[in-house]
């Protein structure tokens, strides 16, 4: 499903953040991403997404080389994988329906349709009855639900998420893991970026880390 061979990034004339990272993971794995602030996360998941480039080395994403893909084949991808980002980029001029109806403006369904699956994703995370308020009137856990809403309106088959929990109590971080691992339930591959300990020992999961000049797959531990 998704594969790194041979992977290095850097950002202009810049050290190397990753250097030679190798590993896959197979549809409908759950993963962490994990390790310091600024150990290069981030750029793992944007390299997934499609977001930014390798500087060297191959990302395979469903069977496609992500620097290879024409002009055609990249809005595709691009809606293969869900994306989650740290700031969550939502609109605070739009109600919570209008941000989760936003991507599928482009995919050409009715406005039927796509106002049935924007509720759709909007119920799936438990914001049902919000739909008409701002973002700004959400609790920073709702804020995430809909941005996760957002994400998977178009059905992903990927879904990757950075620090999705981060300055979240641990109730709310919990009920944002579980939506998550619904998600994973029904097939969704996910990718989490945390360096939440706490959140990854209490579940056990195939996590990679990041270090600083380090990468290590560690696995599935219990
Ligand atoms: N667009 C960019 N241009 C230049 N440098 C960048 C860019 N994006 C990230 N970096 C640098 O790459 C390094 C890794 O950043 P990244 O955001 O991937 O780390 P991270 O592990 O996700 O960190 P955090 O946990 O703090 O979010 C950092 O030193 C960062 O400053």
């Amino acid at each position: 499903m998704i594969q790194f061979q041979h992977v290095f990034k850097s950002y202009g004339q810049g050290a190397n953040i990753l250097a030679d990272i190798n590993f896959s993971i197979a549809p409908g794995e759950f993963v962490f991403v994990s390790g310091p602030s600024g150990a290069g996360k981030s750029t793992l998941l944007k390299l997934i997404g499609g977001l930014e480039a390798p500087t060297r080395g191959s990302v395979i994403v469903k069977g496609q080389h992500m620097d290879q893909i024409g002009s055609r084949a990249r809005p595709y991808l691009r809606r293969a994988v869900g994306v989650i980002l740290q700031n969550m980029h939502l609109l605070y001029d739009r109600s919570a329906f209008e941000n989760v109806m936003l991507p599928l403006a482009v995919i050409g369904l009715s406005s039927d349709k796509a106002a049935a699956r924007a509720r759709a994703a909007i119920a799936k995370v438990g914001l049902s009855g919000k739909e008409q308020l701002n973002p700004i009137a959400l609790s920073g856990g709702e804020q995430q639900r809909l941005a996760i809403a957002r994400a998977i309106v178009n059905k992903p088959a990927i879904l990757i998420a950075d620090e999705p929990t981060a300055n979240l109590d641990q109730a709310s971080a919990q009920k944002i893991l579980e939506v998550f691992r619904d998600f994973n339930r029904v097939g969704v591959t996910t990718l989490i970026a945390s360096h939440d300990l706490e959140l990854l020992r209490r579940h056990a999961n195939r996590t990679l880390l990041i270090e600083p000049g380090r990468f290590k797959d560690l696995g599935t531990h219990a």
